[in-house]
């Protein structure tokens, strides 16, 4: 009996496991990642892989097993954002898709510990890439004056 049980729990999806344990239905595209995954894709959130920092945690670049670069932001457990409502908002999110907004692939959820996983941008953040601009500028408006 035990092992019938264990056989069917083991054909059970992880996504179907999540989904029945807090009965949000979530939308196709988004996947559901073990955190065990992310783990190893980041070599255990090693801070060599450590892209950025933002307003809701630390972001990760991660590598997994298909060989795809993903940037894994790990949300603060500060949050007080509970489960439902988390992957309520990321089936809206990960509905949207648009040329100007990163595509959101899926999420991990274990515990009290929730990572979001989008895709890789090489070029770095907003803020680097107009930094980068205003220098240039800068460089440019010097060049002129010494003429
Ligand atoms: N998809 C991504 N690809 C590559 N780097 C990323 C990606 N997402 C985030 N980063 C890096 O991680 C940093 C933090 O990103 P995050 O989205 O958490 O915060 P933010 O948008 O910079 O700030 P805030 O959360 O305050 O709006 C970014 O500045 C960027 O360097």
């Amino acid at each position: 009996m035990t092992c019938f049980r264990l056989l069917r729990w083991k054909k059970k999806s992880r996504s179907q496991i999540v989904q029945q344990d807090i009965d949000v239905p979530l939308h196709g595209n988004v996947k559901i990642y073990s955190s065990k995954e992310l783990k190893r894709a980041t070599r255990n959130f090693c801070s060599g892989n450590k892209l950025g920092q933002g307003s809701f945690g630390c972001v990760y670049l991660g590598k997994l097993k298909n060989g795809q670069k993903v940037a894994i932001k790990v949300l603060s457990s500060e949050s007080k954002q509970g489960t439902r409502e988390f992957l309520n908002e990321l089936s809206v999110i990960s509905s949207i898709t648009h040329h100007n907004l990163v595509k959101l692939h899926g999420c991990c959820v274990d515990g009290g510990q929730k990572m979001l996983v989008y895709n890789y941008l090489e070029n770095n953040s907003l803020a680097r890439t107009l930094f980068g601009m205003f220098n240039q500028i800068s460089i440019f408006i010097r060049t002129l004056n010494r003429w």
